[in-house]
């Protein structure tokens, strides 16, 4: 999935700061470790520590819980302080990684009682293996088949009772019996820019680079709303501070460093800018499918439904409407370009000023 410098399979142990050189290990050591240094998600952090603190009352494993939202907002993040807040070891999964019933049960038979399981991206997960995973949370059992066809028979194993966190960003996707075998679903939202400060105040600390107040606030406010791109943004202007800056993490710097990296000053990256280019040149500023636009920048579909568009919809770049996806005025805008008259929102539509709202 398109993310410079993340990936999914680099990210899983958290270090110090000073143990590791390399840039996965470093997300890793800024990634908080407690519900009180979770910056932001307020609502989230309120719902969630309710239901840890009562699990820890009653001596229990807490229900079952669901987080969505986009890539970076602190999913993963959340399942490790889940785990350290109930004092429970933790296993880390992932959806494409349960090809079949077997592998799930395989993880399920040796959890250890209490333990939290995290599942990322659990919306990507075998069919066969959604049905025992019914089982497993409902009534911590998995059934084992044995054999094959008309001989085949099911035996039935008890597992410890575990808490699943399931990740996804795509909950909608998810089955609904699936879904309400969750006692509580997180609902993670783009951070404000005051909330991306505090992180890279924060970040910047435990790099051991002190920050500039006007600094933070230009990177957070080029950081579309997503921790994960806010440090790593950071990175990205401590590297230029510290090889053609003279060491200081000023603004001065910071718009450097952005600029050299081709985040504008709105936070739109080459995929944002790529998807409106496409849009505006060569669709006249739409609509147009999903699927067509993906292909017009040679990224998956799914690329760019979850890591761009909620951003550019969220922005007011970008409409979905029943048709397929429009620019909205301030895309034209934005890209210094004047919509031509017959623009599905164009000169009128701008000289009224509303971007349309999404259905
Ligand atoms: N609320 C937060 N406060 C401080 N730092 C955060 C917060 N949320 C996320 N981060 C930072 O952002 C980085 C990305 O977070 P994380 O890996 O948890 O995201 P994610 O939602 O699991 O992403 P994905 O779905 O792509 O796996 C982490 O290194 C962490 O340091």
């Amino acid at each position: 999935m398109y993310d410079p410098d993340d990936g999914p399979h680099h990210r899983r142990e958290a270090v110090s700061p000073e143990a590791g050189i390399d840039e996965h290990q470093i997300e890793g050591a800024l990634r908080p470790r407690a519900l009180d240094e979770f910056v932001g998600q307020e609502r989230v952090r309120e719902q969630l520590s309710l239901v840890l603190d009562s699990a820890r009352r009653r001596g229990r494993a807490p229900d079952h819980i669901l987080m969505s939202g986009g890539p970076g907002l602190g999913k993963t993040t959340l399942a490790m302080i889940i785990a350290a807040e109930l004092g429970a070891p933790l296993r880390i999964t992932s959806g494409p990684a349960i090809e079949r019933s077997g592998d799930l049960a395989a993880v399920l038979s040796t959890l250890q009682e209490g333990e939290v399981l995290f599942l990322d991206e659990i919306h990507r997960m075998a069919r066969p293996a959604e049905e025992m995973l019914y089982v497993a949370m409902e009534d911590f059992r998995v059934d084992v088949v044995v054999g094959k066809g008309p001989g085949a028979t099911a035996i039935p194993l008890d597992i410890a009772p575990f808490t699943l966190v399931g990740a996804t960003t795509r909950a909608g996707m998810l089955p609904a019996p699936l879904r309400d075998r969750f006692g509580f679903t997180a609902h993670m939202d783009f951070y404000t820019p005051e909330e991306l400060e505090r992180i890279l105040h924060r970040s910047a600390g435990l790099l051991g680079a002190p920050l500039d107040d006007d600094a933070a606030r230009e990177i957070a406010g080029r950081s579309r709303g997503t921790p994960r791109i806010a440090n790593r943004l950071l990175r990205r202007v401590r590297d230029y501070a510290e090889v053609r800056g003279g060491g200081a993490m000023d603004l001065e710097n910071a718009r450097a460093a952005l600029d050299l990296y081709e985040v504008d000053a709105l936070g739109l990256d080459r995929l944002d800018r790529a998807i409106l280019d496409v849009l505006l040149h060569r669709f006249r500023g739409g609509p147009v499918g999903l699927s067509t636009l993906a292909v017009s920048v040679g990224e998956e579909a799914e690329t760019v439904e979850v890591v761009a568009e909620p951003f550019l919809v969220r922005s007011g770049f970008l409409a979905r409407t029943p048709r397929g996806r429009v620019a909205t005025p301030m895309a034209w805008q934005h890209m210094g370009l004047t919509p031509p008259p017959d623009a599905a929102f164009g000169a009128a539509a701008a000289a009224g000023g509303g971007a349309p709202a999404s259905p």
